[in-house]
């Protein structure tokens, strides 16, 4: 199975932002894991789209690349995995759909969701929203460090803490167990998505 990063650059579905670009600088500056994230209202050619192209780039870097939802663009494209939450496939049919060796992430808030998960087949988990995000609407309330920790607690499979994550507070999320972080904005708002980067991997311990 390809290897799960600690840095997940997730791109940007907001209207109007250039998922190539900032993707290259991540990739450049060394972050170790893409997940592909269109609008919920892409088709999936825009979406297989993208996919290639974000795919081709994370294996000129040697960078795991997976896909949000849509489990037959991962497959179509040959990416490494895909990741599903509450919405989507079941875990257990998303693995049953991709097979043993891809990379398969589930969403998780709470350590019984987490543990159903991991027996399902997940083989990581995402885990939040950690802090408040303007990324994504309709969330429930941040559950903080000390949620991280208890379904770090919970799992022996890596935890990557969401929502709203920033370079000063990835060490309260290491900290309590977190394998790594997934991030939207940190990187896809900054003024320089490469320096962005630099910034999360050296607060993760993972200087370039
Ligand atoms: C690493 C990671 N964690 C959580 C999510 C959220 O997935 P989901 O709950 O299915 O919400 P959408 O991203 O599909 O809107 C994620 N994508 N990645
Ligand atoms: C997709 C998703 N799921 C929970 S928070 C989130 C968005 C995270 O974006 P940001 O890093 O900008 O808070
Ligand atoms: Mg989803």
């Amino acid at each position: 199975m390809p290897p799960i990063g600690r840095l997940h650059l997730i791109t940007d579905a907001r209207p109007g932002r250039d998922a190539l670009a900032v993707v290259a600088a991540a990739l450049a500056a060394g972050a170790d894991t893409v997940q592909v994230r269109v609008p919920d209202d892409a088709t999936d050619r825009e979406a297989y789209e993208l996919t290639v192209r974000i795919l081709a780039m994370c294996r000129d870097s040697g960078v795991t690349c997976l896909v949000n939802d849509r489990l037959h663009v991962a497959l179509a494209a040959g990416a490494d995995g895909a990741h599903v939450g509450a919405d989507d496939l079941p875990v257990a049919a998303a693995r049953r759909i991709l097979g043993a060796e891809a990379v398969l992430g589930a969403t998780a808030r709470d350590p019984q969701t987490a543990l159903r998960a991991v027996r399902d087949g997940a083989s990581y988990l995402g885990v939040g929203p950690a802090f408040a995000t303007r990324t994504k609407d309709g969330l429930p309330d941040p559950i903080g460090p000390a949620g991280i920790a208890a379904v770090a607690r919970a799992v022996a499979v890596p935890v990557i803490a969401i929502g709203g994550i920033t370079a000063t507070r990835v060490p309260d999320l290491t900290a309590v167990g977190a394998h790594g972080v997934a991030v939207v904005g940190a990187v896809c708002d900054a003024d320089d998505p490469a320096e962005a980067t630099v910034e999360l991997l050296q607060a993760l311990g993972e200087p370039r």
